[in-house]
């Protein structure tokens, strides 16, 4: 049983009602940008409605993930332990942090993919057409709502959707899946300390972006800037787009990344997320072109060490800034 860990866990009540801001793509360029920018300001979060990913794309996905994790477990374990690319089973990254979820992380590059596939399916050119299609579905995206975040900053064209074009990018992608409610856990709270279990501990993705999708089971909650903690319904067409601590760094602080979690499932369907996670090449330097600096300058691969030997929930920025009269 995993519950939230009151070292990591923020004492924002749930603030269900609050509606997070939601962005019509195919509205006009301005507009959109203007407002991808305010939802990074005020939330460091956003739904995203017209995105232009075809249907087919993102259902050959579902087909080869819900394929993979109704496998036996040990079937399953034969892609794993995670590598940190691999099958992995309630341990998350390599310090302790716990929760009530399988996933697997890849790679994005196509030949990671299809080497991967083999462990994956018993169909894997199947598998690696539907990753490497659905990936590079992403890796669009996110580089055209960088390019909106850029113009509404004022920066140069493509100044930052180029991080991600980099061959060398560090991008990866996760899919998270969150089994379905067993009836023993009695309404999906740990009545000794009278928390609700976590299926995904509190954090902020250390990336630049995240495009999440998920299927129609809910459980994910962001925390807004005063605390508060907001849930997110899941919506069957829209993408849940997050700002990564990378970003936060590259604005100086304009925008700010969202800390978020998902709660255990409580429902009799299983619940899965992809995660797109849009990162730079380990080299790229993170400094921001607006002054005065807030941050050191460090890199991504400088930035991913730390990260890598921390805790899920630790605020590993702090350590990179600047005081004030710097
Ligand atoms: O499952 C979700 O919706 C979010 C999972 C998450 O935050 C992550 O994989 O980084
Ligand atoms: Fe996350």
């Amino acid at each position: 049983m995993v519950a939230a860990s009151p070292a990591h866990h923020s004492s924002g009540e749930d603030q269900s009602f609050i509606s997070v801001p939601r962005i019509d793509m195919s509205l006009d360029r301005h507009l959109v940008a203007n407002r991808i920018v305010k939802a990074c300001e005020d939330y460091g979060f956003f739904r995203l409605v017209n995105h232009g990913v075809p249907d087919h794309i993102i259902s050959s996905m579902e087909e080869e993930v819900y394929d993979f994790f109704s496998k036996p477990a040990c079937k399953k374990q034969e892609a794993g332990p995670p590598s940190p690319f691999g099958y992995g089973c309630k341990l998350i990254g390599l310090n302790g942090d716990m929760g009530e979820l399988e996933y697997i992380l890849l790679e994005t590059n196509p030949m990671a993919i299809s080497r991967r596939s083999l462990v994956m399916s018993t169909d894997p050119i199947k598998f690696s057409d539907a990753v490497t299609g659905y990936l590079q579905a992403m890796k669009d995206l996110c580089c055209k709502i960088l390019d909106h975040m850029a113009q509404g900053l004022q920066l140069p064209d493509k100044s930052l959707s180029c991080l991600i074009k980099d061959n060398d990018n560090d991008s990866c992608f996760r899919v998270n899946h969150y089994p379905p409610f067993d009836g023993n856990a009695n309404g999906n709270t740990n009545n000794s300390l009278n928390c609700p279990l976590v299926g995904f501990g509190e954090h902020c993705d250390p990336q630049i972006i995240t495009i999440q999708r998920s299927n129609n089971v809910g459980g994910l909650q962001i925390y807004s800037k005063g605390n508060h903690c907001i849930s997110v319904p899941p919506h069957p067409t829209e993408f849940c787009v997050f700002v990564g601590d990378a970003l936060q760094v590259l604005t100086n602080k304009k925008f700010l990344s969202v800390r978020h979690r998902v709660l255990a499932n409580s429902s009799k369907q299983s619940r899965i997320s992809m995660m797109y996670f849009g990162a730079p090449s380990l080299a790229a330097s993170l400094s921001s072109p607006f002054l005065p600096r807030r941050y050191k300058n460090f890199t991504w691969g400088e930035y991913k060490k730390v990260v890598y030997y921390r805790r899920l929930g630790d605020r590993r920025l702090d350590l990179f800034e600047l005081s004030e009269n710097v």
